[in-house]
């Protein structure tokens, strides 16, 4: 049981005149938890952010904090906090006066703000760093101290809209570890925007992957990966590899699909479609680059692939092969490298060999652009 407080969105629509920005979207947030919507630009992430916070009303359907309806109530009437990608930091201030600027126009004393900001710099991992201006801080200070400012209202809800976008890699990379230690330190629910799968699958405790407006698969990050349930999902989160067909038997939870390219393959139905998916649908079946292994040549049967590969690359954790794929899409191999000897395949067939638990099938659907 956590003790933060959680957020429903029930049958939510978001309609800029006949624009659907969000299709009824219902979703639960459970209090305490680090929840991420993640999707491609333009699928409505910010604009379900904005009905949370109170910017924006819902066309319909509701949004609830806590349990209670938030029809009519203000931004400012909201227990929420709001943070953007552009932080904004008042640049004269210093970093305590930053921090605890909603104290100050609540009129609290100096004293109570500063004992205030010691306590939130301890949490933000830049103790004694109060006196600072933020130009005399790097990057992924700043982010942090623009934690601390939303953090200092005391939300219970803190909204973050793509914070880490502006930084560069290697910070973006250690600030998700930053910012998911300071969520379980204040133990609040946060709510994060991204259109980064390794930031949402890192931090999240759960994640609604989104498409056009609308919710297509909500789970905990391993759930997402390694059972999407729809081609969209599958290809979103994370490299995947796609075969088309149609369904030749359902064998329980697993089929027979008949492929387009690589003869008749096994693999699982994915969890949200087992049950109902039958015989002659089209299908698409993904398996991911490093879920394939090197099998005797020409071995053949329903969890081999045999194909041309185009060109090898070494990337130091791994060596990755591409094949030729189904759809017009190359098919990627990655086989860790554990400091064995690797021979050059191009221009050959080779045949890779998998795990029928780690090929997935989902009913045909749109893939996610590159
Ligand atoms: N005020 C508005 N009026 C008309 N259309 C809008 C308005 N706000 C957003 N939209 C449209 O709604 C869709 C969703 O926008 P939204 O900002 O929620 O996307 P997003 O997923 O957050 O994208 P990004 O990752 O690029 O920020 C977009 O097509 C956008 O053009």
């Amino acid at each position: 049981m956590s003790a933060g407080v959680g957020v429903d969105l029930e049958n939510l629509w978001i309609r800029f005149g006949d624009f659907v920005a969000v299709r009824d979207a219902n979703v639960t947030i459970n209090g305490g938890d680090f929840f991420s919507f993640l999707g491609p630009s333009g699928c409505g992430k910010t604009t379900i952010l904005r009905a949370v916070s109170g910017f924006l009303e819902p066309s319909d359907g509701r949004v609830l904090i806590g349990g209670s309806n938030m029809k009519g109530i203000g931004p400012n009437k909201r227990p929420t906090a709001l943070i953007f990608q552009n932080l904004a930091l008042f640049p004269l201030m210093k970093v305590w006066e930053n921090i605890t600027f909603s104290m100050e126009i609540k009129g609290a004393s100096a004293r109570e703000r500063r004992k205030r900001a010691d306590e939130l710099l301890d949490m933000i991992a830049l103790p004694g760093q109060g006196g600072k201006l933020p130009s005399e801080l790097s990057g992924g200070q700043r982010q942090r101290v623009a934690i601390a400012r939303a953090l200092c209202a005391e939300p219970d809800v803190l909204l973050l809209d793509e914070p880490l976008s502006a930084l560069d890699l290697k910070l973006r990379q250690h600030m998700r570890t930053e910012l998911r230690e300071i969520q379980q330190r204040v133990g609040i629910t946060f709510i994060y925007i991204t259109h980064d799968q390794g930031e949402a699958l890192t931090m999240s405790d759960n994640i609604a992957v989104m498409k056009a407006g609308v919710i297509d698969q909500i789970g905990d990050g391993k759930t997402i990966y390694n059972d999407p349930a729809t081609a969209f999902a599958a290809s979103f989160v994370g490299e995947n590899n796609v075969f088309r067909g149609r369904i030749k038997r359902v064998m329980g939870d697993e089929a027979l699909i008949a492929t387009n390219r690589s003869g008749e393959l096994v693999a699982r139905i994915s969890s949200a479609n087992q049950g109902r998916m039958k015989e002659g649908d089209e299908a698409m079946m993904f398996i991911r680059p490093e879920a394939f292994a090197l099998a005797p040549q020409g071995a053949s049967g329903d969890h081999f692939v045999t194909a041309r590969v185009n060109h090898e690359e070494f990337e130091g954790n791994a060596f990755n092969i591409f094949m030729e794929g189904d759809g017009g899409k190359e098919l990627k191999v990655s086989i860790p490298n554990l400091g064995q000897s690797f021979d050059d395949h191009t221009g050959q067939n080779i045949t890779l060999e998998y795990e029928t638990k780690n090929a997935v099938i989902v009913p045909a659907g749109e893939l996610a652009a590159e």
